[in-house]
């Protein structure tokens, strides 16, 4: 079962590597892909999170468990609890993207940064992933929203680039023009 402790925390070298290539997708690789998801899972399961003192997440990429692999995990449950999105992505990779850009207007967090850091972070509105399942099979994402934010994030975090990277040093809560915010 994966922990707070099992997170490795900013700074540290991996967060700032390129992830290799999973060039194998073998029976190690599921279940660490799994036990990323079931993180996510846990830490957004009150009772759970509360027993284990997790942070609830959204997202995780496979650097931040230390994890040299282009992997990642999304599962995001809505207020009532049913699940919105579930994806375990294995070299994930973007196609194209709109030039319309969004941002979430509270700025954004990471599982591996434990310090609140102000300013917008701007992403492509909309985004369209090409990325392997851990069944072997190709899939192709088209995301928007929340969805879109979350999978950029980890994408960045598989290229050794942490969020506050993209936060403007001189005007850090200024929207850039034409981006709208995530509702
Ligand atoms: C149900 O939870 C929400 C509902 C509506 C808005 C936001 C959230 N939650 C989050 O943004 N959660 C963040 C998160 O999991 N991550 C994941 C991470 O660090 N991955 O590496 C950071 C998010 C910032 C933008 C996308 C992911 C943390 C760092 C604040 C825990
Ligand atoms: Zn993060």
């Amino acid at each position: 079962l994966l922990t707070m402790k099992d997170i490795v925390r900013d700074p540290a070298p991996i967060l700032r590597k390129k992830a290799a290539e999973v060039s194998e997708i073998d029976e190690e690789t599921i279940s660490q892909l799994k036990s990323m998801r079931e993180y996510l899972k846990n830490s957004q399961n009150e009772e759970i999170a509360e027993k284990y003192k997790l942070r609830s997440g959204v997202g995780l990429a496979a650097p931040q468990i230390g994890l040299d692999k282009r992997m990642l995990a999304v599962y995001i449950e809505n207020t009532e609890g049913e699940v919105e999105y579930d994806y375990m992505l294995i070299n994930p990779k973007v196609k194209s993207h709109s030039v319309a850009e969004t941002y979430m207007p509270s700025g954004e967090g990471c599982l591996s940064v434990d310090e609140n850091i102000e300013g917008l972070v701007h992403r492509y509105k909309r985004i369209r992933i090409t990325a392997t399942t851990i069944d072997g099979k190709q899939l192709e994402l088209k995301a928007k929203g929340m969805l879109a934010v979350v999978l950029q994030h980890e994408i960045d975090h598989l290229d050794g680039i942490m969020f506050y990277d993209r936060i403007d040093k001189d005007f850090p809560n200024d929207p850039k023009i034409g981006a709208e915010p995530l509702e």
